[in-house]
């Protein structure tokens, strides 16, 4: 039964076709109704209910784990889900495990890297998870710089196998997610050596554990790498250790589509670039962006539902208190979060338009724009973890005390999100990486080269170096060529005037390391640029429903202005705009929190969340949270006596020895 809609006054205001906005957040139709029917499919199983993970102890955490991933593979046989249908279905499950290296990063690799007849092979097994595979690159010892690894693969060619060894403690393969307990296989990242001449690092796929009994393979030294940070969150997963003392494998099983081994252990090139080696990182960077908005989305969902139902001061004559939501410190807190989940969700599904156009032109054996591919998937990978990790953690702030019980969900949520800041590359290591795709696309300007694609505001880099922004009015700031060209010129600018100092160096490598923070910040203008342009190209399209089109637009010069007031320094600083055309943003800014106001909760209805997903008695529904609350604090084990353990051991006697020293 339906109980009462406290947020009902609320939907009330709305302005927009709420189904209509589900249908643009989800990408289509056709995604709202697969996503729909997971979501609800998972939330109406009692094997998928994640009530009180974080009160459970390791293995019990794991084993439950297991028993979810093992019930979600029996229902999606059982219902022949299709794979995004499996996909949407991981999702709503909300459990990090081992099935998500598995299918995001051992099958992908095999894809990516393997041969024809390598992939024949390997991925029928992997499809059908009669071999669960992980995905072993970082070391000890090094994880950033993979060519720093120092796992070896040593050709020998009296028996035509490799032989995988551990050379030292740090070579230790460290932290690969299903590796510690579960994966059978992994795909093993190491120094290939034949004939006493090393080759770089290559990709094996390596067998780690017996089919049979589950025992490591003689040789194979394996286990997890222990608790992680917060309570459940990512310790559902077993991240691992791994040692070789000289495993040895078919030549076979090294991953060939980039350099062949010869019988005789020759090393043959094939005309794939040697990047494409890295190839499953920016397959999973690209997943990891669309994730970015789905976790923001989800804090943000909390803070604005309980933003809405929170009261504090303001009541005259006995009256009602004001909603928190109202306070315009609130709004400005919080608004920007919301508008930056939309424009990472259509940043994302960019992205993955972009991702799906490289994987066609490489099979046609076009490589021209992988280093575009690369620097957009690192850069926006870096981007959007970022800003939703610290997103988390403001929306925690926003709930006041609550948010800081688990209860809201956002402590585990904030707990199982912060390491996508580190894992598939450390974000200021990958911004590292855009920058050096920028600098050498301003060095390539003089010799004729056109940019092209998410760089070819370059192109016009004169007239963008010019250009003097025309804003009169706060109105102007609503305009999406006013707006484009801030964002373009400040961008121009800095990575121009980033060139130019690293010009002055006579090795460009010091002259990078000097510069590296000044570098870091173009390459975050650079992203920035990217987000907005995408979101500015999403409101150009025919977006059916009532009122939608305003509600994005609305949102999308948010996100816009905020980043312009947030980074006024770099604005102003490169004189793309002048302090009274900031100040006009910033009045703009205001005006535009008051008019998504009466929209907010409908606008994070439209993510269409389940009670189930979000897992946040803050973020309900029907804002029902006082009383739930209530009942959610007398579950917790400390309430299941009145008198707690420990009582008559240390209580007591310390409340009867302050008795006694009183009477003395
Ligand atoms: C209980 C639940 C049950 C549910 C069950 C359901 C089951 C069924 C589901 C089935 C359905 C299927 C659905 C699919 C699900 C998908 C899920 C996906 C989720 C995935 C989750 C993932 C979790 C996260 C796990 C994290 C894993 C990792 O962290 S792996 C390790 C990552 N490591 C790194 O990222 C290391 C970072 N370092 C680097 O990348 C590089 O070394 C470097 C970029 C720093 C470069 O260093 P260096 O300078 O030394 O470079 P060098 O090697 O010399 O090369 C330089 C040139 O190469 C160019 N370059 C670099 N990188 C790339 C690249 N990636 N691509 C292209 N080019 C690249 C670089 O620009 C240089 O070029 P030039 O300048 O031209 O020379
Ligand atoms: C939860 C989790 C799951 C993971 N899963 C997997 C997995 O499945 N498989 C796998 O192979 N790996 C996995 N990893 C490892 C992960 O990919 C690495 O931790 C990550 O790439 C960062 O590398 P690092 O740990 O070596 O960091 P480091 O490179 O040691 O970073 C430490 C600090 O040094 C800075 N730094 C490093 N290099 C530079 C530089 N050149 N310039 C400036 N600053 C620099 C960084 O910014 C950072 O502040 C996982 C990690 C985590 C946390």
């Amino acid at each position: 039964m339906k109980g009462v809609d406290h947020l009902a006054h609320e939907r009330n205001k709305t302005e927009f076709d709420v189904d209509a906005m589900k249908i643009v957040w989800a990408g289509s139709r056709h995604a709202f109704e697969l996503s729909d029917r997971m979501a609800r499919l998972v939330a109406s199983d009692p094997a998928f209910q994640k009530d009180g993970r974080i009160r459970l102890g390791r293995k019990e955490l794991f084993k439950n784990t297991l028993r979810k991933a093992a019930h979600a593979w029996k229902r999606i046989l059982e219902l022949h889900l299709t794979e995004e249908e499996a996909g949407w279905l991981r999702n709503f499950v909300d459990e990090p495990s081992f099935t998500d290296l598995h299918w995001g990063m051992f099958v992908p690799a095999i894809k990516g890297q393997g041969t024809d007849e390598q992939q024949q092979k390997w991925l029928p097994l992997a499809y059908k998870m009669q071999i669960i595979g992980s995905y072993a690159q970082t070391e000890l010892g090094h994880g950033s710089n993979v060519q720093g690894l120092e796992t070896t693969a040593t050709f020998d060619p009296e028996t035509d196998e490799f032989v995988i060894h551990s050379p030292t403690l740090t070579s230790s393969k460290w932290w690969p997610g299903g590796l510690g307990k579960v994966s059978t296989h992994a795909i093993v990242y190491a120094r290939l050596i034949t004939n006493g001449q090393e080759h770089g690092v290559h990709g094996f796929i390596v067998q780690l554990r017996s089919l049979d009994d589950h025992m490591p393979i003689p040789g194979i030294t394996i286990g997890d790498i222990g608790m992680k940070f917060g309570n459940g969150a990512y310790n559902t997963m077993d991240n691992g250790v791994l040692t070789f003392d000289h495993i040895r494998i078919p030549r076979n099983q090294m991953l060939m589509r980039v350099l062949q081994v010869t019988r005789e252990g020759k090393c043959v090139k094939s005309n794939v670039p040697r990047q494409l080696i890295y190839g499953t990182m920016v397959f999973v960077r690209q997943t990891i962006v669309a994730d970015a908005s789905t976790a923001l989305a989800r804090a943000v969902c909390i803070a604005t539902r309980y933003s809405a139902v929170r009261r504090q001061f303001g009541s005259q004559d006995g009256g009602m208190e004001t909603q928190v939501i109202d306070y315009k410190t609130q709004q400005s807190r919080l608004f920007p979060l919301l508008a930056s989940a939309y424009a990472f969700r259509f940043v994302g599904e960019w992205l993955k338009w972009l991702y799906t156009d490289v994987t066609q032109r490489l099979q046609a054996n076009d490589f021209s724009i992988l280093p575009e591919a690369h620097a957009c998937t690192a850069g926006l990978k870096s981007l959007t973890t970022t800003a939703t990790a610290d997103a988390i953690e403001e929306c925690r702030k926003l709930c006041g005390g609550h948010g800081y019980l688990c209860a809201s969900g956002l402590p585990e949520l904030f707990a199982v999100y912060v390491p996508a800041c580190t894992y598939e590359g450390d974000n200021v290591v990958l911004l590292l990486q855009v920058a050096r795709f920028l600098m050498k696309t301003v060095s390539q300007l003089g010799s004729g080269k056109k940019p092209v694609g998410t760089t070819a505001y370059l192109g016009r880099v004169q007239d963008l170096l010019q250009c003097c922004c025309d804003v009169q009015t706060a109105e102007d700031w609503l305009k999406p060529s006013v707006v484009l060209e801030a964002f373009e010129a400040r961008s121009a600018r800095m990575c121009v005037a980033r060139a130019q100092n690293l010009s002055k160096f006579e090795n460009p490598e010091d002259g990078f390391a000097e510069l590296s923070a000044d570098l870091v910040e173009a390459s975050v203008a650079h992203c920035q640029l990217i987000v907005v342009s995408k979101f500015i190209d999403k409101l150009q399209q025919d977006i059916p429903g009532k009122g939608v089109n305003r509600q994005l637009q609305n949102l999308c010069y948010i996100y816009a202005l905020n980043l312009l007031h947030k980074y006024l320094g770099d604005f102003l600083s490169t004189g793309c705009i002048t302090p009274k055309q900031a100040s006009l943003a910033n009045d703009q800014l205001r005006s535009l929190y008051s008019q998504i106001r009466p929209n907010a909760i409908a606008l994070v209805d439209a993510f269409n969340y389940t009670d189930h997903y979000l897992g946040s008695v803050l973020g309900r529904y029907d804002g029902n949270v006082y009383p739930k609350l209530y009942e959610e604090a007398w579950k917790d084990p400390l309430n299941d006596s009145v008198v707690p353990d420990g009582y008559h051991e240390y209580i007591h006697p310390m409340l009867k020895q302050q008795l006694r020293n009183a009477r003395l």
